[in-house]
């Protein structure tokens, strides 16, 4: 483990569940949330977006995704931004994962979020498996909504930033790294050991075979990814070291590798990134299509 990443685990217990609560140090990580909630609501209803809700893949109440998409008549098969929420494999669910919809719709995106189950009802192995699966669902499934299955771009935040990487080093063996045209690590945790020693394991209950399986620092991200990382630069140290060590590691593996600290936005706010069509994020995005 890079000595950054271990330099984590001495801190005492109080200081990495602090630095382990983005929320307890964001400017307003509620408002944050709740603006995230009522733009992907508008996005639901929205007069000139397509949307198929709740469609499911696999048997669990919270196996869904959504699907938007631009009204695209005759139209080339669209490029698609999937998105998957975070709140450390414990909290949240698809409904603030639209935020960023109807941007991608102004630019001839379609957006999908999806929605999985929390631990402590799955494992976080099997919470892994569901990302995975969904992933399959969304290929297979993709020109069934005009999406080009070439032009699909995962994105992932905190912990679906997780989730996102373990699509890219097929942690499972599922060989689904091929199914994505690029991945996007917005706020990410990418080595589960300083994880596992806070305050997050009451309920992830992360074991020591999963850290060792699902941290993918400790994997080989499939060579030819186009991974780009964003970080705000007002987030706890906790999770800029998270992202500095899979910068600095992932460089001397991957050819395309780009990364956004941007100045002035916290763990939550971050995401506002993906709202701006003129973000470095953004312009990423659209490069790895
Ligand atoms: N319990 C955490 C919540 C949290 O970390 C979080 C919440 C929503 C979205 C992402 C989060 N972080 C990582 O997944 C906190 O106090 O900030």
């Amino acid at each position: 483990m890079d000595h950054r990443l271990s330099a984590l685990l001495s801190l005492p217990r109080a200081e990495i569940d602090f630095q382990l609560s983005p929320s307890r140090s964001a400017k307003d990580a509620a408002g944050s949330l709740n603006t995230m909630v009522s733009q992907t609501r508008q996005a639901l209803t929205h007069p000139k977006l397509k949307v198929d809700r709740d469609l499911e893949y696999g048997p669990r109440t919270r196996q869904k995704i959504d699907v938007f998409r631009p009204d695209n008549p005759e139209g080339a098969a669209l490029p698609c931004l999937v998105f998957i929420h975070g709140g450390f494999w414990q909290e949240g669910d698809k409904s603030v994962a639209g935020f960023a919809a109807e941007s991608f719709a102004e630019m001839g995106w379609a957006w999908i979020s999806v929605g999985y189950t929390l631990t402590p009802d799955v494992t976080l192995s099997a919470l892994t498996a569901e990302v995975h699966e969904a992933v399959e669902y969304i290929s297979s499934n993709a020109s069934t909504w005009g999406i080009d299955p070439r032009k699909i771009v995962l994105a992932g935040h905190s912990a679906g930033a997780h989730l996102a990487a373990s699509v890219v080093t097929d942690a499972l063996g599922l060989n689904v790294a091929p199914l994505i045209a690029g991945a996007v690590l917005i706020s990410g945790v990418y080595e589960l050991a300083p994880i596992a020693a806070s305050y997050v394991n009451d309920l992830a209950r992360i074991t020591p075979e999963e850290i060792a399986a699902l941290s993918p620092l400790r994997q080989i991200p499939a060579a030819a990814s186009n991974v780009h990382l964003l970080i705000g630069a007002d987030e706890p140290e906790a999770f800029q070291i998270q992202t500095q060590v899979l910068q600095i590691t992932w460089s001397t593996l991957l050819d395309n590798l780009t990364c956004e600290k941007a100045a002035g936005r916290d763990h939550f706010d971050v995401l506002e990134e993906l709202n701006d069509p003129a973000s470095p994020t953004r312009v990423a995005i659209n490069n790895m299509v």
